[in-house]
C-alpha cells in the first residue's frame, strides 16, 4: 500500500494549474483521472496566503505531522490531488495559491468552479481577517455565478491559539460579517457553513468529514442503516470510517461528541499501525481483511469495537461493557449491516459514479 504524493503530471490550461498527485490504495492513475473518464467531484481549498490550506491537505490526506507543516513552502500554482481511498471518499482536491486573483485574464472560472462540489475557504483566525472576508465574498460571488450548487464551507482555522471564549466570539463575528457582506451584494440565498479548525487536534478531521459527507448522495441510506444497527445491538455510537484518512463518511443520527470521535480515531491509528507493520503485506489489499477486528476495553466500563467493512472502510462502535456480553448478536447484526452497505456500494458502482475504484 502506498500513499502517493509524487507530483508528477502538469496540466495545461489557461490558468496555471500545477502538479497532480494520487492518494489512496486503488486509484487508477492521473491519466484517467481516477474515475474511468467520469470526473470526480472537486473540492477547492481557497483562502489568503499562509492561512493553512496546504497544511490541511497534507495532514488529513498524507499523514504529515502538524509540526512538519512549518516547513511547507508557499504554493504558487494550483496543486491537484486525486483522492481515491474508497467508494465514498473519492474526489479531487485543488489547493489554490493564496495570491490567486479572479481579474487575472488567465483565470478560468468555468474550469475551476464548473464541476466543483465544495469550496473550503480557509481563514487564519490568529490574524486580522478583514482581507480574508472580502476575498471570501468575491470568491462566493464568482463561484456562485458559475455554479450555484457549490457548497461553501468556511474553516476558521488555527484556533489552537485562541481561548474558548475568543473562539466563539471570532466565529460569531466572521459569521455575521460574511453574511452581512453577502446580503449587501444581493446574495441572500447563499448558505455558508462555518467550522472551527486546527491541524493540532481532531477538529480538522471532523470538519473535513462533514464536508465530504455533503458530497455523498447515499448518506441518508448509510445513516439509516447505522441507526437500525445500533438500536438492535445495544450500541451507543457507530462511525463508518475511511481508514486511510480517518474521515468518517457516516454516523448514526445521535450527536457526535468530539471525545468519542477522537477515541475512535486513536483506535484506527493503533489497529492500522499494527496491521501495516506486522500484518500481511499485499499490493492489492488495504490494511484490513474481512476477518479484521479489534476490541479495546476502556477503564470506564466502555468498549471500543472495530470491524472491517471493506478494504478501506471500517465500522467503529462505542458501547457499554455489559452490552458487549452479547457479542454474538452484535456480530450477526454487523454482517447484515455490512451486506446493506455493500448493496449501497453496488448501486453506486452500477450508477457509474465510481468506475475504476474498488471498495
Ligand atoms: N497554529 C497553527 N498553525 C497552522 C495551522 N495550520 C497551518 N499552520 C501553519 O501556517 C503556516 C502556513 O501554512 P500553509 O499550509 O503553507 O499555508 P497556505 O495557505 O497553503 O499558504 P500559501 O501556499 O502561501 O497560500 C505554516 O507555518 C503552518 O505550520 C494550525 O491549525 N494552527
Amino acid at each position: 500500500m502506498s500513499y502517493g504524493n509524487d507530483e508528477d503530471e502538469v496540466y495545461t490550461s489557461n490558468f496555471e494549474i500545477g502538479s497532480y498527485s494520487e492518494t489512496g490504495v486503488d486509484g487508477d492513475g492521473p491519466s484517467s483521472n481516477g474515475s474511468g473518464g467520469i470526473r470526480k467531484p472537486k473540492i477547492l481549498l481557497m483562502g489568503l496566503r499562509r492561512s493553512g490550506k496546504s497544511s490541511i491537505q497534507k495532514v488529513v490526506f498524507h499523514k504529515m505531522s502538524p509540526n512538519e507543516t512549518l516547513f511547507l513552502e508557499s504554493t504558487n500554482k494550483i496543486v491537484k490531488d486525486n483522492i481515491c481511498n474508497s467508494t465514498f471518499v473519492q474526489f479531487e482536491i485543488w489547493d489554490f495559491p493564496g495570491q490567486y486573483e479572479f481579474y487575472d485574464s488567465t483565470f478560468d472560472g468555468d474550469l475551476c468552479f464548473g464541476d466543483c462540489g465544495a469550496i473550503i475557504f480557509v481563514i487564519d483566525a490568529q490574524d486580522d481577517y478583514t482581507d480574508a472576508l472580502s476575498k471570501l465574498c468575491s470568491t462566493v460571488r464568482k463561484a456562485y455565478k458559475v455554479n450555484p450548487d457549490i457548497k461553501f464551507e468556511v474553516f476558521i482555522h488555527k484556533v489552537d491559539g485562541l481561548s474558548d471564549d475568543h473562539k466563539i466570539e471570532t466565529q460569531r463575528d466572521i459569521h455575521q460579517r460574511a453574511n452581512d457582506d453577502l446580503l449587501d451584494m444581493g446574495y441572500q440565498g447563499v448558505h455558508l457553513s462555518f467550522y472551527l479548525t486546527s491541524i493540532y487536534d481532531h477538529s480538522i478531521f471532523e470538519a473535513f468529514s462533514k464536508v465530504v459527507q455533503k458530497l455523498i448522495s447515499e448518506l441518508p441510506t448509510l445513516e439509516n442503516l447505522l441507526n437500525i444497527f445500533i438500536s438492535n445491538s445495544g450500541i451507543e455510537k457507530a462511525f463508518l470510517f475511511d481508514i486511510l484518512s480517518k474521515l468518517y463518511v457516516a454516523t448514526d443520527s445521535s450527536p457526535v461528541d468530539m471525545q468519542s470521535y477522537e477515541l475512535c480515531c486513536d483506535m484506527i491509528d493503533v489497529a492500522f499501525d499494527i496491521s501495516t507493520i506486522y500484518g500481511w503485506k499485499s499490493e492489492d489489499k488495504g490494511p484490513f481483511d474481512n476477518e479484521s477486528q479489534c476490541v479495546i476495553h476502556l477503564n470506564n466500563s466502555t468498549v471500543l469495537y472495530l470491524r472491517e467493512v471493506s478494504r478501506c472502510l471500517a465500522l467503529v462502535c462505542i458501547l457499554r461493557e455489559d452490552n458487549f456480553e452479547k457479542q454474538g448478536l452484535i456480530d450477526y447484526n454487523f454482517v447484515c449491516l455490512r451486506e446493506g452497505i455493500h448493496n449501497v456500494f453496488d448501486l453506486k458502482m452500477t450508477g457509474g459514479l465510481t468506475n475504476g475504484c474498488l471498495i
